[in-house]
């Protein structure tokens, strides 16, 4: 049995629906990021399981009792937020054991766990501290320390790394999804962020208007878009304009691939920057004009125009020549690099 089912879940506020009819099952331990532009419903998604938000229509189970009848306080679960909502008047160490104290959790038990939680999230020494004495990063190692230490049967973060700069947002990453693995807690994440979520999740739910776009493992939903919407939403992509001949073959300008399932007439491929190269003299290609380049440091930044679309490309700096502004050059892609999206091919 799954550990957590959204079943059918929508809200509606006033007119508009937030989130739509949304099914999703999370399997125990795993860490699952809810990903999306902003208004897509993520929040309100998190809010309805933690019991912030009432559900207007579906159910959600935890081990498959259903928990949209429990009270939020009832619910046994973690919360962290973007903004760290300590208590400002509280150390360090009453803070985390502040859950426990609401659960009659014995003193000398208290103290034991509270200890276990801040060496956890590596806050060992920081028992006499207050909040206001610490940095962004620490504050949120406390947050987390605070909705661990009750042993939640899920952890919801909302945007948790958000408030903290882009260095130490990235440190924090790797421990956030290292102390999640060693809990094993079942964890529900809300980010915007598409680098975020591929680091940290098992699996992504791409969501988009208050509707699931696609679900799977960040290399899966990257890598195999299901649209042009997922495709253009995680990362860089190139959409391009092709032709199928309804047998299985694709011709983008003189490049001819198969794609089986591809139908006949003009379809439209999802390829990442990363995945064009140069084609060899004599090889089939698909003719592009440079029109910029941008150096990265580990790599270039091309945009071309070709008959198929613009697009972008990388090239590693790793000493060959890169073509300038204005040059021609010669593409290709293997078909198991290009993304079949849909609503491009005619029956
Ligand atoms: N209490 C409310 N009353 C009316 N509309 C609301 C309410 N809460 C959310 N909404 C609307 O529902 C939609 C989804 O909001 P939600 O906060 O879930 O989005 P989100 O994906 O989390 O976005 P963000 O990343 O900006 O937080 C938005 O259009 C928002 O304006």
């Amino acid at each position: 049995m799954s550990h957590l089912v959204l079943d059918g879940l929508t809200k509606r506020f006033g007119g508009f629906t937030a989130v739509d009819a949304m099914n999703l099952s999370v399997e125990r331990g795993e860490f699952v990021s809810l990903l999306g532009p902003s208004g897509c419903g993520k929040t309100t998604t998190l809010q309805m399981i933690a019991g912030f938000v009432d559900v207007d229509r579906g159910g959600i189970r935890l081990d498959g009792a259903d928990l949209v009848s429990v009270a939020p306080n009832k619910r046994g679960l973690g919360i962290v937020f973007q903004s760290y909502a300590l208590f400002p008047h509280m150390t360090v160490a009453q803070n985390i054991a502040f859950g426990l104290e609401m659960r009659d959790v014995p003193k000398a038990d208290r103290d034991r766990q509270t200890l276990a939680a801040m060496d956890l999230v590596g806050l060992k020494g920081f028992a006499d501290r207050y909040p206001r004495r610490m940095s962004g990063g620490q504050q949120q190692r406390v947050a987390l320390a605070r909705a661990l230490v009750i042993k939640p049967a899920l952890l919801l973060l909302d945007e948790p790394l958000s408030n903290l700069d882009a260095k130490l947002r990235e440190e924090m990453q790797g421990e956030l999804r290292q102390i999640q693995r060693s809990v094993g807690t079942t964890t529900i994440l809300v980010t915007h962020d598409q680098h975020e979520a591929m680091a940290l999740s098992d699996r992504i739910v791409l969501m988009n208007q208050g509707r699931i776009e696609q679900i799977g493992a960040p290399d899966q939903v990257y890598d195999r878009p299901a649209s042009a919407f997922v495709a253009s939403f995680l990362g860089k992509t190139n959409v391009l304009s092709g032709s199928g001949d309804g047998q299985g073959s694709v011709a983008i300008g003189d490049l001819v691939l198969q794609l089986p399932g591809a139908g006949k007439g003009p379809l439209q491929l999802a390829v990442r920057p990363e995945r064009l190269s140069f084609a060899a003299v004599g090889e089939p290609g698909l003719e592009a004009r440079i029109t910029g380049r941008v150096f990265q440091g580990t790599h270039w930044l091309l945009s071309a125009e070709s008959a198929a679309g613009a697009l972008t490309l990388m090239r590693g700096n790793d000493g060959a020549a890169v073509p300038s502004e204005g040059e021609t050059v010669r593409l290709r892609f293997n078909a198991a690099d290009a993304a079949l999206l849909p609503g491009g091919a005619a029956p």
